[in-house]
């Protein structure tokens, strides 16, 4: 098959917004990335979204849509669709005509044990919005086939790691750290498959306690987090739990994880508290895989927070591996998951595996992703 031009749009579980980027692949190798962008939420549509979570609780089956849920997707794909409108605006007319876009939609209930997983955005809707085909709904053929229909992402960073340049390019262990709402991590190893799962809370249980203790939406550069001091036996509490004690398959739903054991803390040490029970989760990953990362590569937003980095840079440190940011190896750590589903769409386009067995427990390795055309949407 032809290098296609490939736009993907990730609404993640941060829920600040809609990350969008360009890339020309073959559904193998990432042949070019291309520019990105980001439109934030409002205040006010974050509370819908949350009050959507609430909804979501009580589903069932995952195409039904009680309550709010069905205008919240109509609202979600019309804002998904102004947001391609406006960042092909901005772009070069090479990049101007994607010839598929990948939609990941905004996900309200993550229930593997139930092989139950609910993403809210409407692909052919967006498909007649945007004039462009469409893929969307890539979780749910993985769980169909055993998988915990999360993380999606591993093939993408597998692809990435190959194309590393430099003095990064044969490095391995590589460990890939997606620090977002929820961490996911993807191990690449000397030989054989990539080896993927959640890893714990990222920025959600901060951004929570900063929003309801401080009033701000995310605890920006960690400045709050400066302010204060680990408090060790509540870290220990969280690590504690049962997630933590086996490696993967395993993926999280947003609210797995509450305040609760953080509560009472002052605003400062909580969200310095809570920065490191994100880097020990990940710290912790390493032991479930087979031996420890030379190279871990942070991306997403918690990445930006540098209580974040430096714990996860001195736990690093002691098994001889080193830390860098997505940027000192030449990548994009706020546009990647993004880019991830646009490479997903054209492997999905070409019937090639978008997950296996090692990445989300699928009895055998499936594609996956549901295809509207843009031309029989009326
Ligand atoms: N300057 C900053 N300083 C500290 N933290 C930041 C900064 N910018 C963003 N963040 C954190 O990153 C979060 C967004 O990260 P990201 O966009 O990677 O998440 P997501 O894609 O929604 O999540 P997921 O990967 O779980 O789907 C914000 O909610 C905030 O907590
Ligand atoms: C169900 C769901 O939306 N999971 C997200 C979430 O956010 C991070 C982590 O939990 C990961 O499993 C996944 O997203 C990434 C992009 C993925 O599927 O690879």
């Amino acid at each position: 098959m032809s290098v296609r031009c490939a736009m993907g749009l990730m609404s993640g579980t941060s829920m600040d917004g809609i990350d969008l980027a360009i890339l020309r692949t073959d559904g193998d190798d990432i042949v070019e990335r291309g520019p990105s962008y980001f439109v934030p939420y409002d205040a006010a549509f974050r509370r819908r979204l949350e009050s959507g979570l609430e909804e979501a609780k009580a589903m069932v089956r995952r195409d039904d849509r009680p309550g709010v849920l069905a205008e919240l997707e109509r609202e979600i794909t019309i804002r998904h669709a102004d947001a391609v409108s406006a960042f092909l605006r901005d772009v070069g007319p090479e990049w101007s005509k994607p010839d598929v876009i990948g939609f990941h939609g905004q996900t309200v209930l993550h229930r593997p044990d139930q092989g139950l997983t609910v993403q809210l955005g409407d692909g052919p809707l967006l498909a007649k919005l945007t004039g462009r085909p469409v893929v969307s709904d890539m979780r749910a053929n993985d769980m169909a086939h055993g998988g915990q229909g999360a993380p999606l992402v591993p093939a993408y960073h597998a692809a990435l790691a190959r194309s590393l340049k430099g003095q990064h390019s044969d490095k391995r262990p590589i460990c890939f750290v997606n620090i977002g709402g929820i961490s996911n991590i993807t191990y690449v190893p000397t030989q054989g498959e990539p080896v993927a799962f959640d890893s714990g809370p990222g920025n959600t249980l901060i951004d929570q306690w900063v929003a309801r203790e401080g009033g701000v939406p995310f605890d920006a550069g960690g400045s709050i987090a400066s302010e204060g001091g680990v408090i060790d036996g509540v870290v220990d509490a969280y690590l504690e739990g049962p997630f933590f004690l086996r490696g993967g398959p395993k993926s999280l739903d947003r609210n797995d994880f509450t305040l609760d054991l953080a509560e009472g803390l002052e605003l400062a040490d909580g969200a310095r508290t809570l920065a490191a029970v994100s880097a020990r989760a990940i710290l912790q990953s390493a032991e479930y895989v087979a031996e420890h990362p030379k190279l871990w590569i942070l991306c997403g937003g918690g990445r930006k927070n540098p209580h974040i980095v430096a714990d996860l840079r001195d736990g690093a440190q002691q098994k001889g591996g080193e830390v860098v940011l997505a940027e000192d190896v030449g990548l994009n750590g706020d546009s990647m998951e993004a880019e991830a589903w646009a490479y997903l769409a054209v492997r999905s386009l070409r019937g090639l595996p978008l997950t296996f067995p090692s990445t989300t427990g699928c009895r055998e390795a499936v594609t996956g992703g549901v295809f509207a055309d843009a031309l029989l949407t009326d």
